[in-house]
This record gives C-alpha cells, structure tokens and sequence, in this order.
C-alpha cells in the first residue's frame, strides 16, 4: 500500500480563566460529522501554522489572537484512508472576543478530565493525556 499524501492542519487548544479547553463541533456534511475537535485547519500555501492557526481562529469562533500566544504542545501524527495527517497542537491561553460558532457549529468549553465525554476524531485521542497533564 503506497503511503498516502502527507496533509498538515495546524490545531489549538484554547484555554480560558477557568482551565476550560474549547472544543468544536464538526458540522454536518463534512467528514468525521458530529465530532468533537480543536479549532484549526489545513495549512494554507504561504502560511505558517500559527498563520493559519489566526486566521481559522478569526473565521470559525471570532477569537483573535497573536503568534507570540500560541505555544506548541504536541502533535498528532494519523493515517486516515486519503491521506496521513500531521498536526501541531498548539495551546492558546491569550486571546481577545468571547468564542462562538460563527459557521454554525456547536462550542464547548470542556475540563481536560472529561475531554473524553466527547467523540473526537481518532487522531485526537492520543493527545488528551497531554492536555490532562498540561492543566
Ligand atoms: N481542525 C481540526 N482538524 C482535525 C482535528 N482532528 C482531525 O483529525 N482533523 C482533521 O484535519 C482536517 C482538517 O481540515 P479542515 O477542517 O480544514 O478541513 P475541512 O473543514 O475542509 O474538512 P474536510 O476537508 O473534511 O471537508 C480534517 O480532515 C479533520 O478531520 C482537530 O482536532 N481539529
């Protein structure tokens, strides 16, 4: 089997006052549907992740931030069928405005300990515990 194509979305944990993590909601439609996932997106050409990382922050929640906020945790490193994806997870605890859906998808602000009341993509589940330990 030839590997698939290498694909880099850049993800953020966004922390707030109370150690709450901000997860989103996959809409329907897309793939992985329903999901529970960090906010981010594909790596843009001519971006760098905390690029894009800004700017999918802007679009999706309303949430401005700055590359001097974003701090790299870990990453996850998958095979899904079309393609293998690599994807920094950066923390964010400094931002500006209050996060809500702005494409018509769910937020909630989660504790580390029960990240996993909530179905997330396969990818994710391994960097959980990086988070527990992290707040
Ligand atoms: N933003 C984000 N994407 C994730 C996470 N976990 C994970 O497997 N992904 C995958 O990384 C890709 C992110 O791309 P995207 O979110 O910009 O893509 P998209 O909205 O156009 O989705 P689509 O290409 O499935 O239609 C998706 O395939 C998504 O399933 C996560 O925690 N956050």
């Amino acid at each position: 089997m030839p590997t698939p194509r290498l694909l880099l979305v850049a993800a953020c944990a966004l922390i707030d006052a109370d150690n709450r993590i901000l997860l989103t909601e996959r809409p329907a439609g897309k793939s992985l549907a329903g999901l529970w996932e960090f906010p981010g997106g594909k790596v843009e050409a001519g971006e760098t992740p905390e690029e894009t990382l800004i700017r999918e922050l802007r679009e999706e929640i309303g949430v401005e931030t700055k590359a001097d906020c974003l701090a790299p945790l870990t990453f996850a490193s998958h095979t899904y069928e079309d393609f293998h994806l690599l994807m920094p997870l950066y923390v964010c605890r400094r931002f500006e405005g209050i996060a809500r859906g702005l494409e018509g998808q769910q937020i909630k602000w989660v504790r580390a300990a029960d990240l996993r009341a909530y179905p997330m993509p396969p990818a994710d589940l391994p960097l959980i515990p990086f988070l527990v330990d992290l707040l």
